[in-house]
């Protein structure tokens, strides 16, 4: 009780204190934004789907606008030319991590790439990382691998489409490929189930993910970090124990066994850097723990939930699935299966891919800080608030794009629209100095699973559901996936049978 007394006393004091400060702030002009509760904020005013109520908040307060989540000033970016002057003017400015309860934990003090705090150390394992573990080259190493774990997935479908009309799982699917395609890249061999721990390595997983997406008090009110409220911060101990443990084993496993090795997984790669000195800063197993920690967070899930996202909209789209599987037959042919050297002729598969990111936003509010005060659009942006770039409203915006909710690949013929950062009405890879490493290794997964899925099988709904009646409902997290289980029935279609 007296617990709660003080939690209370604390909070009121720390309140009025960020009242007075915020008075006096106030001179300046801040962008618009709805009203807000005392202490809470606006915190209030999200739900499930935060990106989906700031798109809606965004129509009646504009394009940049102002609130505060618990004690964090933050402002929310929702159109494409202010995306321009966050991610590309002034983009020296907002690219910093902010505070993140999560990452503290699970990433030894927010040393991995996706949090880390702006400056040198960010700066040397941006350039290790692009130039060691995500460069074309490394990334082609992996062709063989990607190809035969394809091909195992595709067979297993075939397997089960054998039996007449059967209805599989196709989310598990993709996501039981995507973690091995990950595990074999970064740790050179795959996880089953029961490694890890005893619940299992993608339970485990799916625990990191899950917490590592759930809204945290200690991120909002910094000081209710310590006092763990909501019992979070003894749950990520625990995990990050666990996770620990096991990258340590992988970590001695590889030291082990590192002469006789031929192709190198990301772990190898990492030791050498480590062990040759070359870095340009201090660089150690936590380090290397830290840089694992994202590649494995950072690819499995994005992958994943973005070929989800497509297969879902072609089966709702039954004539844009007929046109692809069309442009396969003619540069394909029925007599084999797709490779990545075909990847670049199929132009339609470029803009079904193209519009499935736009219209389902992977990662739809990655956090940025700004490390200076700042004026936008002759708005003042103080010094340490939390950037949210809404990608998600950005690229339904009805000023830009025509019908935002369909799915329309035709939309890109003869567009120059691209995906690479530098068009800021479609961003699924972000944009700027922190702008995603692993853009051009997501893109061949993504457009190599989708084009084999629907080259390999026809694609039916189950329990004869119409397309119209298949669902969109998103869930928010580390990537924004679907709610329900994408379900179908394959049926075989190459001639290899
Ligand atoms: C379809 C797949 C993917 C999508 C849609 C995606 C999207 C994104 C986005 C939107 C960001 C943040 C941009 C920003 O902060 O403004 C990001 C950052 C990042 N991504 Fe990806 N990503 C994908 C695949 C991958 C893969 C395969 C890897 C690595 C193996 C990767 C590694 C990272 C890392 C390390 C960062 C943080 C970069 C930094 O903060 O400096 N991503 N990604």
């Amino acid at each position: 009780m007296s617990l709660i007394w003080a939690t209370l006393v604390v909070i009121f004091f720390v309140y009025a204190f960020y009242e007075l400060l915020n008075n006096i702030q106030k001179r300046k002009s801040y962008p618009p934004g709805p009203k807000g509760l005392p202490i809470i904020g606006h915190l209030h005013l999200l739900g499930k789907n935060p990106h989906q109520d700031f798109l809606k908040l965004a129509k009646t307060h504009g394009p940049l606008m102002y609130v505060r989540l618990g004690l964090v000033p933050t402002i929310v970016v929702s159109s494409a030319d202010t995306v321009e002057k966050f991610l590309k003017t002034y983009d020296h400015i907002f690219a910093s991590r902010p505070y993140n309860e999560a990452a503290q934990h699970l990433a030894y003090g927010q040393k991995n790439l996706i949090n880390a705090k702006y400056g040198p150390y960010w700066r040397n394992l941006r350039k290790l990382c692009t130039q060691h573990l995500l460069s074309n080259q490394k990334t082609n190493s992996f062709q063989s691998m990607r190809r035969q774990q394809v091909e195992l997935m595709i067979k297993s479908l075939k397997n089960e489409a054998c039996h007449h009309r059967v209805v599989v799982d196709l989310s598990a699917k993709i996501s039981s490929l995507s973690a091995d395609l990950t595990c074999l890249m970064v740790f050179g061999k795959k996880y089953m189930d029961e490694d890890l721990d005893k619940r299992g390595f993608k339970a485990v997983v799916n625990d990191v993910e899950h917490l590592a997406a759930t809204p945290n008090l200690g991120d909002f009110f910094p000081f209710l970090g310590v006092i763990d409220l909501q019992g979070l911060t003894r749950r990520l101990k625990d995990l990050s124990k666990v996770f620990d443990e096991f990258l340590e084993k992988i970590i001695n496993e590889h030291v082990q066994s590192s002469d006789q090795k031929q192709s190198k997984d990301f772990v190898d790669t990492m030791l050498d850097i480590m062990q040759s000195g070359e870095a340009e800063f201090q660089f150690d197993r936590r380090h290397i723990k830290a840089i694992l920690f994202d590649m494995l967070i950072a690819a499995m899930g994005t992958s994943a939930t973005a070929v989800e996202w497509i297969l879902t909209e072609l089966l709702r789209h039954p004539h844009v699935m007929k046109k692809l599987q069309k442009e396969l037959e003619q540069v394909v042919g029925l007599e084999r299966m797709v490779k990545e050297s075909d990847l670049e002729k199929l132009n339609y598969l470029d803009m079904v891919v193209k519009e499935g990111l736009r219209l389902h936003a992977v990662a739809p509010l990655i956090p940025h800080e700004a490390m200076e005060d700042c004026v936008v659009n002759s708005f003042h942006i103080q010094k340490g608030s939390r950037i949210l770039i809404n990608f998600y409203a950005v690229q339904r915006d009805p000023d830009i794009w025509h019908e935002p909710e369909k799915f329309l690949p035709e939309r890109f013929v003869g567009s120059s629209i691209d995906i690479h950062g530098r068009d800021f009405q479609l961003l699924p890879f972000g944009s700027g100095r922190r702008s995603c490493p692993g853009m051009q290794l997501g893109i061949i997964i993504v457009q190599l699973i989708v084009a084999q899925l629907v080259h390999c099988f026809d694609w039916e709904l189950p329990n004869g559901m119409q397309p119209c009646d298949l669902d969109v409902e998103e869930q928010f997290g580390l990537a924004t996936s679907r709610e329900n289980p994408l379900m179908a029935i394959p049926t075989y279609r190459l001639n290899n049978a």
